[in-house]
């Protein structure tokens, strides 16, 4: 596909944003007293309101022939059927293998059965917990297992800990899980007072098992770990590993066995459901973590099968194409009214900015639109004491997600019901906003002078009209914390596929990487540095000189 701007449903959602530039959300409710229910849509546990947007039945409708137009269906089916969709690494994109139901036996890709490779290393995975939370396995003076320190980053790491800290309320006591990513020292030693090594087991997480944050804290921890009374005969009693480069794990010391493959049909940021949620699975066990499986199942078959009018990516993806290239959002805010999912934005910040940060279009060719937003957010209500200010009276559209469970894990006293007020009222106040007179009538209400009303009264519009999507679900489970996230990382696809771009490389992060081997020998030696530019000569100069 070349640039979407060429298809039939772009030109006329070009023509229909001016129709729609006057019309208020407040409107569209008032003339259709079936709004909320005809824009109500759920699966796998979740529902999703969207009827506080800034669309009616045409724009919807385009958007759904957008998506069609675009090749939606058939990008679908190609990832469901192992397709190398992936075109610039030739690759099949298959997490939603990682999670297929277990009635379905075979799912060929180049001649292999990934889901029998996914079900054996389920078995490996399911035993290593087991050995684990029985104290079956021991440390090396015999004493069972009472920490796993995680060391992985980006996909091998914010997934993981993000659906770890969801499901808080399912953790299993005997074991603390703590994860280590950064490459700041201050990160591993941290973790690293807070456990004995006769009882600790380390998970190395890599997908290529070349990654430098990694390798550098798995070298620290096994420094750290032969250095306080470890040997290395039992390295293999204390470390483990998650990755697709088996040989260099083994370098490192891993025992063979103790070793969880992952695939080249997995991106990172999509490899929870893999190996990597290694550590969810010792944090949760493994019931639950096969919960969380299944959850995301129900929500990649919602997105297989449903209708795109009744489908929930294809609907919120559509709805973020429209906010980011006819309305110029340059942001998508995600905000979960639930403490334990506080961290979600950051995983699917990850998600969506590497996938879908691209300029090029799968035919190599430069793209005329704007493609990924701006992803971020953060725990409601804390939000609303922060940066909610500017989402009300900012001058940028930035459209949001409220994400929010009917029923808390901790219910004392009103908290869940303030909670979940706070929540509604930030989406209808977005949409509602304030009028000059309401603010003026407001003042004078108070007691305000004619002078005063006029001075203040502007101060205190709100324009109101702005758009959100809320979600709801019965409870956060690891059933439903799977569904959610499926559901970005289909939305995430969608919204790819409509762009025309490929959502599954990164090769934009490369080039730091290459300059931070370059710039980390420069720091090292007494090289030669006047070809570069001023500044990084200087800055180099300050590292050199703090050090000396
Ligand atoms: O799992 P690893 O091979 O260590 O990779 C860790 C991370 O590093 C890279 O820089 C990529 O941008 C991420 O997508 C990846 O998840």
């Amino acid at each position: 596909m070349g640039s979407p701007t060429e298809l039939t449903a772009w030109k006329a959602l070009t023509a229909h944003q001016q129709e729609m530039a006057s019309v208020d959300m407040k409107s569209l409710f008032a003339a259709d007293p079936q709004r909320a229910e005809k824009y109500t849509a759920q699966a796998a546990g979740w529902t999703l309101d969207y009827a506080k947007n800034r669309a009616n039945e045409k724009t919807l409708s385009l958007l759904t022939d957008l998506a069609k137009e675009a090749g939606l269906e058939s990008a679908i089916k190609g990832m469901f059927s192992g397709a190398h969709i992936n075109n610039t690494e030739d690759r099949s994109v298959l997490h939603i293998a990682l999670r297929a139901s277990q009635a379905q036996e075979i799912l060929l890709v180049d001649g292999v059965n990934v889901l029998a490779e996914v079900r054996a290393t389920l078995k490996q995975m399911d035993a290593f917990v087991a050995q684990l939370h029985s104290g079956e396995w021991k440390g090396y003076t015999g004493k069972r297992i009472t920490d796993v320190i995680s060391i992985g980053i980006g996909g091998s790491y914010l997934g993981p800990k993000v659906v770890a800290e969801a499901l808080t309320p399912y953790k299993k006591d005997n074991i603390k899980v703590h994860f280590v990513a950064n490459i700041d020292g201050s990160d591993i030693t941290g973790k690293l007072k807070q456990v004995n090594p006769e009882t600790t087991v380390f998970v190395i997480s890599s997908k290529t098992f070349g990654t430098l944050e990694t390798l550098s804290n798995a070298n620290a921890a096994r420094d750290w770990f032969l250095s306080n009374g470890g040997s290395q005969d039992n390295v293999s009693k204390h470390f483990a590993a998650v990755s697709s480069n088996v040989k260099k794990a083994v370098d490192f010391g891993m025992a063979k066995e103790n070793i969880f493959p992952m695939w080249d049909w997995v991106g990172g940021r999509y490899s929870l459901w893999s190996a990597i949620g290694l550590p969810v699975a010792i944090a949760v066990g493994m019931d639950n973590f096969y919960a969380l499986l299944d959850g995301a199942h129900q929500m990649d078959e919602h997105f297989r099968t449903a209708p795109f009018e009744e489908n929930l990516p294809v609907i919120m993806g559509a709805l973020g194409v429209w906010y980011i290239n006819f309305h110029n959002a340059q942001t998508h805010a995600l905000i979960p009214y639930d403490h334990y999912l506080r961290a979600m934005p950051a995983h699917i910040q990850q998600l969506d900015m590497e996938s879908n940060g691209k300029a090029n279009l799968l035919n190599g060719d430069g793209v005329e639109t704007d493609t990924g937003p701006i992803i971020w957010g953060g725990a409601g209500t804390n939000g609303q004491h922060a940066y909610h200010q500017l989402l009300h009276q900012g001058t940028r559209l930035v459209p949001v997600d409220f994400i929010a469970p009917l029923a808390s894990h901790n219910p004392i006293g009103e908290h869940h019901t303030q909670l979940f007020a706070n929540c509604l009222s930030q989406s209808q106040a977005l949409m509602v906003g304030k009028t000059l007179e309401q603010a003026e009538q407001e003042l004078r209400d108070a007691g305000a002078t004619a002078e005063q009303v006029a001075k203040i009264a502007p101060h205190k519009v709100i324009k109101g009209n702005r758009p959100s999507n809320t979600l709801l679900t019965d409870k956060m489970t690891p059933a439903t914390v799977g569904a959610l996230i499926a559901l970005y990382e289909h939305r995430t696809f969608v919204q790819g596929t409509i762009w025309g771009i490929n959502s599954f490389d990164q090769w934009g992060v490369e080039l730091g990487k290459v300059l931070g081997t370059d710039i980390y020998n420069r720091l090292v030696s007494d090289s030669d540095n006047s070809a570069l530019d001023a500044s990084t000569q200087a800055l180099i100069n300050a590292f050199k000189k703090a050090q000396a």
